[in-house]
């Protein structure tokens, strides 16, 4: 069996297409222009890439892009003014902190201080609390671009055997939780799960997000079943640097039904979901109807 690619990078173009319709009757007929502001601490060259690219995405999508750019030694009390005054600011309607940050500063304070109705991640504690008890939330991107890729090859992943590699806040656990909210029968396997290939094998979906490259070899993939591979590996291969996920691309695609590429699978699809969700928080900030099809 020969696996169907799931080409997250047409569908991701397909979700900005949508958005940047939306902004323009948000604009056309109410005035309003949907803002986000990325805040990068440092200068991590890789974390830079991602901040320019989301800048452009934003652009494109007609939305207002600002970027702060703040010093590697800068104090928490700098960055939470900065939060505090972005909270405030109304033509700011989606704020991401981008992670990880210099291990002077605590993570989890200062995404805690982003308003939650403004925190375009769902990384705060009550946008993590509402996704965990099934309430309108902010919905973290990439967990949710790969609900909607799901979404679209299965339709209904109801009673799906669901199994996510990685428990990150960011990635696996959010990824549960919408996979259990879509009714699937959910595992989180991690570093201490015994027999890690078994569990693999149960799975109608895989998620693979873990951060070791091609970690994950076909004869762990039940044949037929979905693989979602959120890996992001930089390696170098034949003297050149290569982009690989957290599976083994070739001997999977053998066995699966469906599968995501790295590069052109998740990344691009975290992207256009920053944008819905900017799109989003600026339709409820505003008393508007929100985006169909965009949201959780
Ligand atoms: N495509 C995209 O848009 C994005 C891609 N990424 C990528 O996704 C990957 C995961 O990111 P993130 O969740 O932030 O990573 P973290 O490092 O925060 O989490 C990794 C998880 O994998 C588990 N793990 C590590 N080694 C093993 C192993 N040998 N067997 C089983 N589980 C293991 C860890 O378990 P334990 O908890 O026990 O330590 C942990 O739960 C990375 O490659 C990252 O670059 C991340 C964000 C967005
Ligand atoms: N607060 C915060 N929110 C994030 O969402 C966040 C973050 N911090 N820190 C870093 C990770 C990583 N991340 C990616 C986004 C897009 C691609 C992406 O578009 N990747 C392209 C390839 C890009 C390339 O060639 O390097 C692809 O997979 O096709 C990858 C990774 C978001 N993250």
């Amino acid at each position: 069996m020969s696996a169907k690619i799931i080409d997250g990078k047409a569908f991701a173009a397909g979700v900005r297409g949508r958005v940047a319709s939306h902004v323009a009757r948000l604009k056309a007929d109410h005035g309003i222009t949907p803002g986000l502001a990325v805040v990068l601490v440092g200068e991590d060259p890789a974390s830079e890439v991602y901040v320019r690219s989301k800048g452009k995405s934003t652009v494109e999508a007609g939305m207002n892009s600002y970027e702060h750019k703040l010093d590697a030694d800068t104090s928490e009390a700098t960055l939470l003014a900065l939060i505090d005054a972005l909270n405030k600011d109304p033509a700011v309607n989606g704020i991401l902190v981008q992670l990880p940050l210099p291990k002077h500063l605590d993570a989890d304070l200062v995404i805690n201080a982003i308003d939650p109705a403004k925190d375009v991640d769902g990384f705060h504690i009550s946008n993590v609390g509402l996704l965990g008890t099934g309430q309108k939330s902010m919905v973290p991107c990439t967990p949710l671009g790969c609900l909607m890729m799901l979404r679209d090859h299965h339709g209904s992943l109801s009673g799906l055997d669901a199994v996510v590699v990685g428990r990150s806040n960011i990635v696996g656990k959010p990824m549960a939780q919408l996979l259990l909210g879509d009714s699937c029968t959910v595992t989180i396997a991690h570093s201490r799960t015994k027999d890690l290939a078994e569990v693999c094998r149960r799975a109608d979906i895989l998620v693979a997000a873990v951060g070791r490259p091609e970690m994950i070899p076909g004869d762990w993939v039940k044949p037929g079943a979905t693989v979602i591979d959120v890996g992001i590996n930089r390696i170098e291969r034949d003297g050149k640097t290569k982009l690989v996920g957290d599976v083994h691309y070739a001997s999977c695609a053998e066995v699966a039904g469906a599968i995501t590429p790295v590069p052109g699978g998740v990344g691009p699809m975290t992207i256009a979901c920053l944008l819905a969700n900017t799109l989003t928080a600026a339709c409820r900030a505003n008393g508007l109807p929100e985006p169909e099809g965009l949201t959780a």
